[in-house]
């Protein structure tokens, strides 16, 4: 298992990277689960950190029509969120069109929201025929709705184990999200994603506030404990 944190800016990156974590992740959680930070804090931020982690960039839902074609070459990943398109036909296709006009070196998220229904996206199965077809090296399972609990409020542990299966059987990882806390660990460790992704865990207050390095130490910590468990059983 690997610890990604997301953060909103360069101040945030140089906080988070003092602690040993796996991935960076840029986005600004004020506008929405994957919401998109600013073209200058990507460059910033990926020139800066790319090459001691991989950075990944969040460009918001697919239903606003994000432009990656700014997005650093160094850059490790990334996502656009699938909200609202559970009725759109075309949304394998929009999405093909999207990706394609990143750089080439950046890889692609495939990203899945465990409350479906709330965010109105794609079933996981249809999301991972699309996953293999468009060659996504990760799914991502996140929640789209950030005031009602967490992923495992959605989605049962034997769920989110076979979502892990079904990733890796088309070569992607798995990366787990979604209002993940500390208490969380035990579970986490059962279901083995290859990815652990969090933000509000290690912030002030909620995902919105900034980094509490206090928060973030004390998780790294209890992460560290929980990772070195899963290798031994
Ligand atoms: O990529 C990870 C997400 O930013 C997770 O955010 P969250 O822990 O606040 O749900």
């Amino acid at each position: 298992m690997q610890l990604l944190v997301s953060v909103r800016d360069a101040v945030e990156a140089e906080i988070v990277c003092r602690y040993p974590i796996d991935r960076l992740d840029l986005k600004e959680p004020r506008w929405g689960s994957l919401g998109a930070t600013s073209p200058d804090i990507w460059q910033t931020v990926v020139s800066q950190w790319h090459a001691q982690i991989g950075v990944s960039i969040a460009l918001g839902e697919l239903s606003d029509s994000p432009d990656p074609t700014a997005v650093p070459h160094q850059t490790e990943s990334i996502k656009v969120g699938l909200a609202g398109c559970s009725g759109l036909p075309d949304w394998p296709e929009r999405l093909r069109m999207l990706y394609a006009t990143a750089p080439k070196s950046v890889s692609r998220v495939a990203v899945f929201y465990a409350d479906q229904q709330l965010a109105r996206c794609p079933l996981f199965e249809d999301l991972l025929e699309v996953a293999a077809d468009l060659q996504c090296a990760t799914i991502l399972v996140d929640t789209f709705g950030k005031t009602s609990g967490s992923v495992f409020g959605h989605l049962t542990e034997t769920q989110l184990i076979q979502m892990r299966r079904a990733a890796h059987t088309i070569d992607c990882q798995f990366a787990l999200a979604g209002s993940l806390q500390q208490h969380d660990l035990p579970i986490i460790k059962n279901v083995r994603p290859d990815i652990v992704a969090v933000r509000g865990a290690v912030c002030h207050h909620d995902r919105s506030g900034h980094i509490c390095e206090r928060r973030l130490s004390t998780f790294v910590t209890a992460f560290e404990e929980s990772r070195s468990i899963a290798a031994e059983g």
